[in-house]
């Protein structure tokens, strides 16, 4: 579990995060929702230690991030996979070496125990097939299911996805979801997801963070969201004419 109290962050005279305090839940797809810059990016990079906040706490399990000695920050980073909006992928290693990567870096197995747990991840992304293949060789979808299979090979205890759908189709969108929600609740892991794709929000949005204009302005699940009377949350949301007849039918038929 993360949870954030009263955080705030300012560019000098500019507030962009104001006064936000939310839990996280482990075992759940936490998700970041809102308007073009009204802060995601900025309090996912105040989460995982890529910006400093001006004020507030960040916790994880209980422990203080903010207050930690650089060495601290180190070792809590090691319980934590990114996901980044492109894969991120080292275009010169092979799918396998890709995922490797981490162990390489940060753990004590030898070649053959992390050729094992590399192929244990790719496996429960179904690709094991593709282990020689280069980044270039691979569809978008099935780059992104590396980079999830790289992001859990630590066994992380939290997971960030920044934008995971970008770039893809709904269908293979929906891949990555049933993915990311599935790992999720298989590992009991707290990830949070920062996403603009309405599809994600209503199909693994067990735990909504809406931010408005810096402000946690609605929190809660994707079910609550057709009853929510919350305007800002619902103009959003319901942007398009096609969700909008959508909530009206479902208004309708109660
Ligand atoms: N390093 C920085 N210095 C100054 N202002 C910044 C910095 N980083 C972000 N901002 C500002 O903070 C605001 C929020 O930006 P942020 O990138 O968090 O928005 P966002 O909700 O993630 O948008 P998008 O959905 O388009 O990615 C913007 O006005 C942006 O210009």
């Amino acid at each position: 579990m993360i949870e954030i109290k009263n955080l705030c962050k300012s560019f000098e005279d500019k507030q962009v995060l104001k006064d936000i305090s939310a839990v996280f839940e482990n075992g759940k797809t936490n998700l970041i929702i809102g308007q073009s810059g009204s802060g995601k990016t900025v309090l996912m990079k105040n989460l995982v230690g890529l910006l400093d906040p001006t004020s507030g706490e960040v916790l994880y399990d209980g422990r203080d991030f903010v207050a930690m000695s650089k060495k601290e920050k180190i070792m809590l980073r090691r319980e934590m996979g990114m996901i980044f909006q492109s894969a991120a992928l080292f275009d010169s290693q092979t799918v396998l070496e890709n995922v490797m990567f981490p162990l390489d870096m940060f753990s004590n197995m030898n070649l053959r125990e992390r050729q094992q747990r590399a192929r244990t991840c790719l496996d429960r992304v179904n690709l094991v097939e593709a282990e020689r293949k280069y980044p270039g060789e691979i569809s978008g979808g099935m780059q992104k299911r590396v980079a999830i299979a790289r992001a859990i090979a630590l066994n992380p205890k939290y997971l960030f996805c920044d934008e995971p759908n970008s770039g893809l189709d709904p269908k293979t969108s929906l891949v990555i979801d049933e993915l990311l929600h599935g790992i999720t609740q298989e590992f009991d892991i707290t990830t949070i997801i920062n996403t603009h794709d309405m599809n994600s929000v209503m199909g693994i949005g067990e735990n909504i963070i809406y931010i408005y204009e810096g402000q946690k302005e609605w929190q809660g699940h994707s079910k609550d969201i057709m009853e929510s009377t919350n305007r800002k949350l619902t103009d959003f949301i319901f942007a398009s004419d096609l969700l909008k007849q959508m909530r009206a039918a479902v208004r309708g038929k109660e």
